[in-house]
């Protein structure tokens, strides 16, 4: 491969590590090197970053990618009416052409508001792949599973998971890479988590999914298992430091403490949580505990965006008003949770998430000279309490310039809209 650099000029660079001024060299994928000030000869591109800030691309942890289709269908409602009488409904007329505009919609979104990684479940991921390939970012995806104890159903979604690791594992220059995605405990059963457990052990995949999302699931969980979510998953040897939880939102002291001695990741998602009235997750209290807490959009039928500095925002103020105190989750940790430890939920810190040589050319950069973050004071703070995604300007993934200037590179917008927009409407007339 012919090297291909780009030199990112005396940007304001913010990391999980803090602030400094500096010029960044990016060779292929890799940052190459990091330095007050870097010659520009013999560099392919230059981008002139006086005046922008150059961040970490953010980490997404729990995303339903071509649920954007579904977007404002289906409001204002709890979680199992949403999915019983709305969502799994629609689900049932889902195709992979479907899956694969709904995907690119998201890939667009995504780059848009900076957002280069995420973990995705769903269905039909193949098609899915295909829209992430295209688009340059990188991501988890997974089968979403359900069995509700079905012999037959059971069998065909471990069958569908092993035809994805098949097909998609290390696809796209290693860009994407598969995981097992079990939906959650009530709708999964005893043998589908144990077959996932040996699937993830004996191939090293992650596994993702819902728990303790709310009362209702607990509740179930108790009814049929006797014990609460996280305690029955413990119970049944399913937990490890590569399961990634979405919600966490109902947890007790001692699935706290479970938690943290099994080196569990979560992916928090506030927005979602809000919005289907789920409740609110104790996120400080985790942190505390030294629990790993990343966060995550969820999907654009319950969000409904995928806008990372929007869902900053939300998390921080969500923990000020569940403890009634202002210095509860900071704008410094909230930016750590979408950044580094994202990453980390992924097993990927030592590739993504900070701003450092030899780490994967994954950045964002932001235009602080917009009305919102003016006048330009603290980059935490107006990343985490003023930006928006429409802020971010330029998105490089694995060294690639997917947008500059605001401007799409790898994808065509116009055309992904008009196809999204046909695809959500043959659907729905369908349903
Ligand atoms: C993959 C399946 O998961 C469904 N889903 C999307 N968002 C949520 C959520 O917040 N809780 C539970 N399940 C969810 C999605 O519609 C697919 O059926
Ligand atoms: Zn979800």
């Amino acid at each position: 491969m012919e090297t291909e650099n780009i030199l990112i000029k005396d940007a304001q660079i913010l990391d999980a590590h803090g602030q400094r001024k500096g010029s960044v060299l990016i060779e292929n994928d890799k940052i190459k090197e990091i330095s007050p000030s870097i010659s520009p000869e013999g560099v392919n591109k230059v981008i002139n970053a006086e005046g922008k800030l150059l961040i970490p691309g953010f980490v997404n942890t729990h995303t339903h990618l071509s649920m954007t289709l579904f977007r404002g269908i289906a409001d204002d409602l709890k979680l199992e009416k949403w999915l019983n009488d709305y969502i799994w409904p629609l689900e049932a007329h889902l195709n992979g052409e479907y899956c694969y505009a709904g995907a690119l919609l998201g890939c667009v979104e995504m780059i848009k508001s900076g957002t280069t990684t995420f973990n995705d479940m769903y269905f039909y991921m193949d098609h899915v792949a295909e829209a992430v390939k295209e688009s340059g970012l990188r991501a988890v995806i997974s089968h979403g599973m359900i069995d509700f104890g079905d012999e037959k159903k059971r069998k065909a979604e471990i069958k569908e998971s092993k035809r994805i690791i098949r097909k998609c594992h290390g696809m796209a220059d290693g860009r994407i890479k598969v995981a097992l995605g079990p939906h959650s405990p009530y709708t999964c059963s005893r043998q589908l988590l144990d077959e996932v457990r040996s699937l993830a052990d004996k191939y090293g995949l992650l596994i993702h999914i819902h728990v303790a999302e709310t009362e209702d699931e607990v509740r179930q969980v108790k009814d049929k298992y006797g014990e609460r979510p996280f305690i029955y998953l413990d119970e049944i040897g399913f937990l490890g430091e590569d399961v990634i939880a979405a919600h966490a939102v109902w947890l007790s002291s001692s699935e706290i403490h479970i938690l943290r001695s099994r080196g569990v990741k979560l992916s928090h998602n506030p927005a979602s949580n809000m919005k289907l009235a789920s409740g609110v997750s104790p996120v400080e209290e985790l942190i505390n505990m030294g629990v790993c807490v990343s966060l995550g959009t969820d999907g654009a039928a319950s969000n409904n965006n995928l806008d990372m500095l929007e869902e900053m925002k939300i998390a921080a103020l969500l923990q000020k008003i569940k403890k009634m105190d202002p210095t509860a989750l900071d704008a410094g940790t909230v930016f750590k949770m979408a950044t580094i430890n994202g990453a980390a939920a992924l097993g990927m810190a030592d590739e993504i998430g900070t701003i450092e040589v030899d780490k994967k050319a994954d950045l964002a950069l932001i235009n602080t000279r917009r009305s919102s973050i003016t006048p330009w004071r603290n980059p935490t703070s107006h990343l985490v309490y003023a930006a928006s995604g429409c802020d971010v300007e330029s998105v490089i993934c694995n060294g690639e310039i997917l947008m500059e200037n605001d401007k799409l590179e790898s994808l065509d917008e116009k055309y992904v809209i008009e196809l999204a927009e046909n695809a959500a409407e043959e659907l729905i007339s369908k349903a």
